[in-house]
């Protein structure tokens, strides 16, 4: 089993209603996002999948879809609080997505960290 990482950043707004606490605020965080990525197999140039591909993938959704953006006025976090856990979550299930489409070889996205500041972060397992 090969596992790879690749790592960006955004810049976002949230609020989250956390009863009584500080979040409640709107603020903003500089989300340090790291995704991870498995397989078994290299293919013929020896590698599990190109960093560039992996790379592509998760800046379209991170910098295409959450950098500079009111999270809470996503229309996928619509109903939900847009935490780190669920941040994570969503870049795992999109990266899935474009990387079906893009790659040859069976690269999962095995999971999704998400730094929203130095001394916290969420991880989801995705598999
Ligand atoms: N499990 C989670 N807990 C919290 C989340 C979250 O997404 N998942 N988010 C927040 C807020 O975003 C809050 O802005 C950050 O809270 P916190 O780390 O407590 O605050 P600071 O960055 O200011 O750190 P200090 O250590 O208090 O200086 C809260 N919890
Ligand atoms: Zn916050």
């Amino acid at each position: 089993m090969f596992e790879l990482k690749v790592k960006t950043r955004f810049a976002g707004a949230h609020q989250l209603t956390m009863v009584g606490q500080k979040c409640e605020n709107l603020h903003g965080h500089n989300w340090h996002i790291e995704v991870c990525v498995k397989g078994e197999k290299l293919n013929s140039a020896g590698v599990l999948a190109d960093f560039g591909d992996i790379k592509k993938a998760v800046r379209q959704i991170v910098k295409g879809e959450l950098d500079h953006k009111f999270l809470n006025e996503l229309e996928i976090f619509e109903g939900k609080q847009p935490t780190s856990e669920r941040i994570a979550v969503y870049i795992a299930q999109r990266v899935q997505v474009l990387l079906d489409q893009s790659l040859d070889n069976d690269v999962k996205v095995s999971k999704v960290m998400a730094w929203e500041s130095d001394d916290a972060c969420a991880t989801y397992f995705a598999g």
